[in-house]
């Protein structure tokens, strides 16, 4: 997949599957998981000449929540899209257990965004619309759809329309609809961007609710307190690759990359450092 040798000192973009305690992977996650492990390998998604995805590998299985960081333009929204079979690679192969994403399956992985998308109805209208496009049952979705209002503390604003919800009653609002599919793998795309302590603690909490009820997290952040609070282990990206994997412990007390380093430091990480890493990595 590379445009380029690569030298036997360049740490392998491959980053295996981490064990995870026994107690902490949910009765019903195996044997005939619809989602994981959810696996890519080889991915590869360029624009105008740049790799923004640069041969990734990379499996999710397990349980937790697993903190995708790194800067602006690193390709972290772009490797969860990936991931989510909501775009298409340029080269290499996702896989939900050992298949393509399909969209029977595409109800079991959930996804929020950093600016939610919702429709111009009320709170529990979108809710159940989301169970209604899922196939769920008629008899079966508004109960479903009051009970995610309900733990997600919406239950008041059922009747009101989306639109005219605060930004953190909206952005709850999104992961309550995602969560009332009960999906297996949740992908949260900078959640709590631009919201106040209150909403972000509420969000951080329903998806800590949903861990304890069997959903693997995918979270992309930028806030340093927060993935310390969240995190069971970190990614670290930078330039379209992963420059780290590790549990979230090794990662803030003792990151294994420079780059990661750096960035807990509070450097600026340019592209222009990951080339000269590059040519040095290159050089005999
Ligand atoms: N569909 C696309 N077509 C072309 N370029 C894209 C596409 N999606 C993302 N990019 C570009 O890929 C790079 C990585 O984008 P991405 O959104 O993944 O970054 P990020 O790490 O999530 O950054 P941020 O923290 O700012 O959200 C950016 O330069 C972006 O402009």
């Amino acid at each position: 997949m590379l445009d380029r040798p690569r030298s036997p000192q360049e740490p392998a973009n491959v980053v295996a599957p981490r064990p995870v305690p026994a107690e902490r992977v949910p009765a019903h996650a195996l044997p005939s998981d619809p989602v994981l492990p959810l696996s890519a390998r080889g991915l590869v998604f360029a624009r105008a000449g740049r790799r923004l995805i640069d041969d990734i590998d990379f499996t999710l299985e397990g349980a937790g929540i697993t903190l995708i960081m790194g800067h602006n333009g690193a390709g972290k929204s772009l490797l969860l899209r990936l991931l989510a079979g909501l775009v298409e690679p340029d080269a290499g192969t996702v896989t939900w257990n050992g298949r393509a994403p399909d969209r029977a399956r595409a109800t079991r992985v959930g996804f929020v965004f950093q600016k939610p998308v919702l429709l111009r109805r009320s709170a529990l209208g979108n809710v159940v619309h989301a169970l209604k496009c899922a196939g769920v049952k008629r008899a079966e979705r508004k109960l479903r759809a009051h009970e995610a209002l309900q733990r997600a503390r919406l239950a008041p604003l059922a009747g009101v329309p989306a639109r005219l919800m605060s930004g953190g009653e909206q952005q709850r609002l999104a992961l309550a609809r995602a969560l009332a599919l009960r999906p297996r793998v949740l992908m949260l795309d900078e959640p709590t961007a631009s919201l106040d302590p209150t909403s972000v603690a509420h969000i951080e909490a329903l998806a800590l609710e949903a861990v304890r009820a069997g959903t693997r997290i995918l979270f992309v952040g930028h806030d340093l307190a927060q993935a310390r609070r969240l995190a069971d282990e970190v990614v670290f990206m930078h330039s379209g690759r992963i420059a780290e994997r590790t549990p979230a412990a090794t990662f803030f007390d003792n990151p294994q990359s420079p780059l990661a380093a750096r960035f807990l430091a509070g450097d600026l990480l340019l592209d222009e450092d990951r080339k000269l890493k590059r040519e040095e990595e290159t050089t005999p």
